[in-house]
């Protein structure tokens, strides 16, 4: 265990309380209340001395409420399920308290994830000390975990949910997503395509140096893109939600997926407000019953929800969810970055897609795709949409590469 003292401790802001609930707040107070009781934890505050001399020593138990009576704290705590399991009690200091045992998060509906450092963060504060302790249960093990855990100190600095209601009922329409992904299977009888507007990845580094989202959107949508995935995450991809409404505000029509590593409720407001039609849930990162309480609200929103899996047991978990009508394949391992497209023919063999196509859910082929026999190969499988970053977003226009990757003009132009 290494400690360093590389600070000292920045004041914390006041609480905030929220304004009478609204309708939305509803559901997640309903949530909250009945998943996530309040109740108080034992804190073990480092001692500073064991903590100069690297060792995590506790000092003598002290209780902390973990969950206050603030309308803000009950209302914006958006993953009731994972923030229970996962121990997400504030010490006094604000740091989130340690929890039991790593088993214990593993085992929540099957993530294989830990949400958050199960020895609370590797900083802690001591008096007017920074000190930082590194080790296993603080350490992220894959890059999948290290994006959730910095998304969720991300959220911590985020603004109070009501702050977000009176903008929210100014935000632009929403526009039919998956209606747009039927629409031009019926017209190519090719899979929708969700043409992605990345600029950069944690695999891939850097994939277009000259980004300019706005024109980038305008050419996937004049040659043939159904919807576009705009990666909102800055961290890692380089990404912003004010590409959201700089493209919307450009005029481009093609509905807008938020792609985003959701952890909280707030973002699925936040991207509404943005102008996102449809949002990503990753269900290595989401419990079920998070899925399940994500669902709703996009549904109170108006948005469409794009469920991601990656093996069998993710997407079993999800066939047992109802009300999901998009569910894609992610060919691409989030937490080995190996990709392999065979995956998305595997996952749709035997009753699982049986399964599927009884229950009328559309599926997208993600990541990978490069080549028309790609995309015959995923569509053979039985994707009706693929969603395509890499292997546009590299070209010089990436939307005249679509042609190249279907082997065919798909413009609406073309159709004419
Ligand atoms: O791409 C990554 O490096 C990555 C790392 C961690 C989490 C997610 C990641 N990518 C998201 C995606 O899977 C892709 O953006 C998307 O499916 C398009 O893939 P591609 O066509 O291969 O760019």
């Amino acid at each position: 265990m290494e400690a360093l003292a590389i600070g000292s401790a920045p004041p914390r802001p006041p609480g905030l309380a929220l304004p009478p609930l609204t309708r939305h707040h509803h559901l997640l107070l309903h949530r909250s209340k009945t998943l996530a009781p309040r109740r108080l934890v034992a804190a073990a505050p480092m001692d500073a001395a064991a903590a100069a001399a690297g060792r995590g020593g506790p000092a003598p138990p002290r209780c902390a409420r973990a969950e206050t009576d603030s309308e803000d704290a009950v209302a914006t705590t958006s993953s009731p399920h994972s923030a229970e399991a996962a121990g997400a009690a504030e010490q006094g200091n604000g740091a989130p308290a340690p929890v039991a045992d790593a088993a214990d998060v593993e085992g929540v509906d099957g993530i294989r994830i830990r949400r958050r450092p199960v020895t609370g963060p590797p900083v802690h504060y001591v008096g007017p000390f920074q000190f930082r302790l590194e080790n296993e249960g603080n350490t992220p093990r894959n890059i999948l975990e290290r994006i959730v855990w910095d998304k969720e100190a991300e959220m911590k600095e985020r603004r109070p949910l009501y702050m977000l209601k009176g903008p929210l009922e100014n935000a632009p329409p929403v526009r039919d997503f998956i209606g747009a992904l039927k629409a031009s299977f019926d017209r190519t009888g090719l899979p929708a395509l969700i043409a992605e507007v990345k600029k950069a990845s944690p695999s891939r580094g850097v994939l277009r140096e000259d980004f300019e989202p706005v024109q980038i959107a305008q050419t996937y949508e004049k040659n043939g893109a159904a919807c576009l995935s705009v990666l909102t995450d800055a961290k890692y991809f380089q990404g912003s939600f004010d590409y959201l409404d700089a493209i919307r505000n450009a005029g481009v029509q093609c509905p807008l997926l938020c792609k985003e590593f959701i952890v909280d409720a707030w973002q699925l407001y936040y991207a509404r407000l943005k102008g996102a039609d449809a949002v990503l849930l990753i269900a290595a990162v989401l419990p079920n019953l998070d899925i399940k309480y994500m669902l709703k609200i996009c549904k109170i929103l108006g948005m469409a929800a794009l469920v991601e899996v990656h093996d069998e047991r993710e997407m079993d978990r999800v066939l047992g969810i109802d009300c999901v009508q998009l569910i894609g394949i992610n060919n691409r391992n989030l937490e080995t970055f190996q990709v392999d497209i065979s995956n998305t023919k595997n996952l749709l063999e035997g009753e699982r897609g049986q399964t599927i196509a009884q229950k009328g859910i559309i599926v997208v082929g993600e990541s990978g795709l490069f080549t028309p026999d790609h995309i015959s190969f995923v569509q053979n499988a039985g994707v009706k949409a693929v969603l395509v970053g890499e292997s546009l977003i590299k070209q010089e226009d990436p939307g005249k590469a679509i042609a190249g990757l279907f082997g065919k003009d798909i413009s609406p132009v073309s159709a004419a």
